[in-house]
């Protein structure tokens, strides 16, 4: 049976274990998935019933002797721990360079000419958590209409500002300001809102990506796929390749719309990602939480595979690890899980595969019938 349409799901963060060069990143025995079975304990019944607990030791996800899904444990080969480098990845590009990151703050160079284009003094300048440096500094960009300058372990070049001392649009604009001046991987737009002492982030975060190489999505789109991009895809790609796109609010909506699109008669890819484990709950370092965001996904995968037609695959999968039990607030470099379901799917193990690109390999030769060694499409249809 031909596969004229798959829905691919990024489960932000959820790696399944450190990998081979995790020590290079300083995450020497980091585990995502495992931590927090260990932790909390983990009902996945549906994801079970797919193959994920036939995986790795995952406490509370049973194994399964006969198995409902094609599954294996995808190794990054990128240089990098972030969301753009896995994301790319996935789509086909590999990073021998990491994108730089900044662990001692941006130099004066930067900070100096960044402030001259936006008129603004620049605090804070550190590596720092979000939902910290804003309760920090708040106050003072409050009074002085500075505006909040934070990285972290990732690429990134993060501005927050209260959403009443600079508008939204005017935010954006910075950004933009700082993404013409650096190649760092990400500029990110951090609006909060609320009162001294309690103030929170709104979801007018805004990411501005650098543009990847051409790659699986560029390659469907002309050849006349549709290619959607729900959640913060589009933003990973700096919009490149996309068809059509659409932002959602969490996992919820996520699934929400990446459901609406799967009851529509499209034929390509459904790019989902959801962001809510590693956002709310990776980097905030809540086990608990994390816990019952994959519960919750675990819910509602049903309603997803209940979609899918006989030409349709599905695949999930992750861009890199967060595992909240780890020291520090970053990702953490690990493996990540690949499950897929189709009608007619050969259910088992398809093996470590060695980079992120066999799934975008795997996509192009079950959508243009471009065939390649890393695919796995063969192992699965
Ligand atoms: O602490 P917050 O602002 O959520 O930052 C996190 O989100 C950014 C992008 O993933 C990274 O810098 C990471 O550290
Ligand atoms: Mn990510
Ligand atoms: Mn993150």
């Amino acid at each position: 049976m031909k596969i004229d349409r798959i829905t691919l799901i990024v489960l932000d963060s959820v790696g399944i274990g450190a990998a081979h060069d995790a020590a290079d990143y300083g995450d020497l025995g980091a585990n995502t998935l495992g931590h927090i079975g260990e932790a909390a304990g983990l009902s996945l019944p549906n994801l079970a019933s797919l193959g994920l607990g036939n995986l790795a030791e995952l406490n509370g996800v049973s194994k399964t002797l006969s198995p409902k899904g094609a599954y294996g444990i995808a190794v990054e080969k990128s240089k990098g721990k972030d969301t753009t480098t896995g994301h790319w990845e996935i789509a086909g590009q590999i990073l021998e360079e990491p994108f730089p990151t900044y662990p001692n703050g941006f130099p004066a160079e930067i900070i100096q000419e960044f402030e001259q284009k936006t008129g603004r003094k620049v605090i804070g300048n550190k590596v720092a958590s979000g939902t910290e440096i804003i309760l920090e500094l708040g106050d003072k960009h409050v009074s002085s209409g500075g505006l909040i300058v934070y990285t972290s372990a990732d690429s990134v070049f993060q501005i927050a500002a209260h959403e009443n001392v600079v508008p939204i649009e005017q935010l954006y604009e910075y950004c933009q300001i700082a993404r013409d001046m650096l190649s760092v991987g990400r500029v990110i737009a951090r609006p909060f809102i609320g009162e001294s002492g309690s103030y929170t982030r709104t979801s007018n975060r805004h990411d501005y990506s650098l543009e990847p190489e051409d790659n699986m999505l560029t390659k469907l789109k002309s050849s006349g796929k549709d290619v959607i991009a729900v959640g913060k895809i589009f933003d990973i790609y700096a919009g490149k390749g996309f068809t059509e796109h659409v932002y959602t609010k969490s996992n919820e909506d996520g699934i929400d719309k990446t459901l609406s699109y799967l009851k529509q008669s499209n034929q390509g890819l459904i790019f989902t990602n959801l962001v809510d484990f590693d956002m709310l709950f990776g980097h905030r370092r809540d086990v608990l939480g994390y816990k019952k965001a994959l519960e919750y996904f675990d819910e509602r995968l049903p309603e997803i595979l209940s979609q899918l037609k006989e030409t349709d695959l599905l695949i999930i999968t992750a861009d890199h690890g967060n595992d909240p039990i780890f020291k520090g607030t970053d990702h953490t470099r690990e493996n990540v899980p690949i499950i897929c379901f189709s009608q007619n799917i050969k259910p088992g193990h398809i093996g470590i595969r060695s980079s992120f690109t066999d799934i975008s390999s795997t996509i192009l030769e079950l959508l243009l019938n471009e065939s390649s060694e890393n695919s796995f499409a063969k192992k699965i249809i």
